[in-house]
């Protein structure tokens, strides 16, 4: 009889916890083929005088970062990752970007040789010679494991009081979707397996950086409609970066979930928007509003409006992508929020001849 497939969840923030949930509930209706135990990694902390592991373990609640949600009791915080991941056969990667690489590296040599990844981060990874990698990229390279992605519109308090939403997940090896859709499929999480891994992980990575745009036109006072303008010309840019940099991509997959979903629910729920719209109205650091409002949670879309500047700057192709680049240079500082508005006003969309005709 075949063993039991382990599944490790490395990551336990906000959206690493609600995931956690759902898929601690699910090994436990399906024995066959998941052992009932979950291993969450957790980067330990004292709160309130207590380790955070500690805390999930007897009370079954990550106080920290979901406060208010119970976790199933065959969820077990570990505060070593290569404990957490030892014999692992499913890895559920979930955490800040920034801190991909670093995790990889204390794993480096310690996993499963035959397991397999699944990365829910959104975020890039800034590679030598000037250009970008996908964090599954990262795993796959630093792990040499395959790894499929799952994003979609999941705003992680939403899900974990099983309000209804969908995801997908994209794959490189057909036969990884009917196990990561068991594993992470619910009546009110519905998950659509395509196999168009990249575009599924690009699509989550850059939408961060159109939501602190959508933040900007909110703090800057203005209404639903520049808003979705905000959200249109950076589906346009979105599409673009795709057919230039990744020109195997489909189309199709921006209308999944982890498309036009994620970046509609993002500009209106999601913490960069949140933070952006405050950074306008403060005049506070985006670091410094990071730490005062999100209780440790960390925001991705200004590190991530950074790294694809990063490679554009490289590639003297920031004109090609205005509005990605604009929101990079008012996060560092480098341009006033107030001229976000010309960026939309002379954006090469509303240029003659429409280069769509
Ligand atoms: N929260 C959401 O609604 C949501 C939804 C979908 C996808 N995501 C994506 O999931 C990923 C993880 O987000 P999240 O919301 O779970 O995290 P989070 O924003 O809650 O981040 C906090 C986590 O980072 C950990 N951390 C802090 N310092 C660290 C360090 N030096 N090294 C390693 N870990 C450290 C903390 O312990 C905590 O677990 C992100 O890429 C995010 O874009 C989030
Ligand atoms: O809160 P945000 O802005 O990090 O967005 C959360 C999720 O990515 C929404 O799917």
């Amino acid at each position: 009889m075949a063993s039991k497939k382990k599944v490790c969840v490395v990551g336990s923030g906000n959206w690493g916890s609600a995931i956690a949930k759902i898929v601690g509930n699910n090994v436990l209706a399906q024995t066959d083929p998941f052992d009932t135990e979950v291993r969450m990694w957790v980067f330990e902390e004292t709160v309130e005088g207590r380790k955070l592991t500690e805390i999930i373990n007897n009370d079954h609640v990550n106080v920290k970062y979901l406060p208010g949600i119970q976790l199933p009791k065959n969820v077990v915080a570990i505060p070593d990752v290569k404990d957490a991941a030892e014999n692992a056969d499913i890895l559920i990667f979930v955490l800040p970007h920034q801190f991909v690489r670093g995790v990889c590296k204390q794993l480096d040599g310690k996993v499963n040789p035959g397991a397999i990844a699944v990365s829910l981060i959104k975020g890039f990874d800034v590679a030598d010679g000037g250009g970008i990698l996908l964090i599954s990229d990262v795993i796959r390279e630093m792990l040499k494991i395959p790894c499929a992605a799952l994003m979609g519109a999941n705003i992680a308090n939403e899900v974990a009081k099983e309000n209804y939403c969908e995801a997908t997940i994209g794959i490189k090896v057909k036969e990884h979707g009917p196990l990561l859709k068991d594993l992470f499929q619910t009546d009110y999480f519905r998950i659509v397996v395509c196999d168009d891994e990249t575009t599924v992980e690009v699509c989550g990575a850059l939408k961060n950086i159109v939501a602190v745009g959508a933040g900007f036109a909110d703090g800057l006072g203005y209404g639903d409609n520049t808003k979705a303008a905000v959200i249109r010309l950076g589906l346009m840019e979105m599409i673009k970066f795709c057919e230039v940099f990744y020109p195997e991509s489909n189309q199709s997959t921006f209308l999944e979930s982890c498309g036009v979903a994620d970046l509609v629910t993002t500009c209106y729920g999601g913490r960069n928007r949140k933070v952006a719209e405050a950074f306008v109205k403060t005049g506070k650091s985006i670091e410094a509003l990071e730490a005062e409002m999100l209780n440790g949670q960390k925001l991705q879309g200004p590190p991530t409006a950074y790294e694809v500047n990063y490679m554009l700057k490289n590639k003297k192709m920031e004109d090609r992508f205005p509005l990605f680049t604009a929101i990079h240079n008012i996060c560092k500082g480098n341009l006033e929020v107030q001229k976000f508005m010309d960026c939309l006003k002379n954006h090469p969309e509303h240029m003659s001849p429409n280069p769509r005709l």
